[in-house]
């Protein structure tokens, strides 16, 4: 199981919302989009020590993720509209999204997208792929 983490960055001609990440749900590609898997995500996301765990920053992180646009999530959900839903965890909604495979353009993928709600902006947050 690969993980990506959530995205810091904000584009200028985006509104103010570092509220989405995205995951893929298809096994069919096979391929990681991202160097973190499960084991590195459940160091970071499940321990619970008082002792303050030195998580290096998103933008410090080297990593091959590809960032989406708020526009590009929208686009993929169809508006984040709520036939989307596909379920709701902890940090908010996820959707259902079709983007176009980052190894074959001619080819769409689902995903899901999550939507960090403002109870999760209380946590850290990280997502998966199933
Ligand atoms: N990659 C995915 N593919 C398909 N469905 C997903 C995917 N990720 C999340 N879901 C759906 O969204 C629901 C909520 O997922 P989410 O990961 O946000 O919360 P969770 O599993 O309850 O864990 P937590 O909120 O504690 O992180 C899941 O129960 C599942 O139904």
């Amino acid at each position: 199981m690969y993980c990506f983490a959530f995205t810091c960055h904000e584009e200028k001609d985006e509104p103010k919302n570092p509220t989405k990440s995205i995951s893929n749900t298809s096994s069919s590609t096979g391929r990681s989009w991202t160097g973190l898997n499960s084991k590195s995500v459940s160091k970071v996301s499940t321990k619970r020590t008082r002792r303050r765990v030195n998580v290096p920053s998103c933008l410090q992180r080297p990593s091959n993720l590809k960032e989406f646009t708020f526009s590009e999530l929208k686009l993929a959900t169809n508006g984040f509209s709520r036939s989307s839903i596909i379920g709701e965890g902890g940090f908010g909604c996820v959707y259902l999204g079709s983007i176009k495979s980052p190894q074959d353009q001619t080819k769409r993928v689902h995903v899901a997208v999550k939507q960090l709600g403002r109870r999760g902006l209380q946590a850290s947050f990280f997502c998966y792929i199933s």
